[in-house]
């Protein structure tokens, strides 16, 4: 794997942080943190999200999975700053498990 995919994950995270104490306009990042549904909004789109997973998994689609993936990590990571929770939250759980 090469280096600049080592702290994607993080520097995503930092993002989506920025977007939440900025809410800048034109970023689908801040429309899901302002949307009228509130958290519904990120909800439906995990829904959603997963559900194309599934059929990119069942049509062995192994480009479509790994876009579906990506989608479904975004938005989760958009869910857990809402919640004012941390990616290191899901880190220490899935440490926990090891
Ligand atoms: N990783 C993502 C990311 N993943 C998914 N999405 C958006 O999530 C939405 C998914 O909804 P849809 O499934 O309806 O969209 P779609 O394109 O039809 O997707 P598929 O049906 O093909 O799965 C799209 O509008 C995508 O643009 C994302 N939007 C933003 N990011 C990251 O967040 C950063 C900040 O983005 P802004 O807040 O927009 O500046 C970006 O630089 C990216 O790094």
């Amino acid at each position: 794997m090469s280096d600049d995919t080592g702290d994607v994950i993080d520097d995503l995270f930092a993002v989506i942080e920025d977007r939440k104490a900025n809410l800048p306009t034109d970023s689908y990042t801040t429309s899901l943190f302002t949307h009228e549904k509130g958290e519904n909004a990120v909800l439906e789109k995990l829904g959603e999200e997963t559900t194309e997973l599934i059929l990119a998994a069942k049509d062995d689609d192994r480009e479509e999975l790994a876009h579906e993936s990506a989608d479904i990590v975004y938005h989760l990571l958009v869910l857990l700053a809402m919640k004012d929770m941390d990616v290191d939250d899901l880190r220490a759980e899935l440490a926990e498990r090891r």
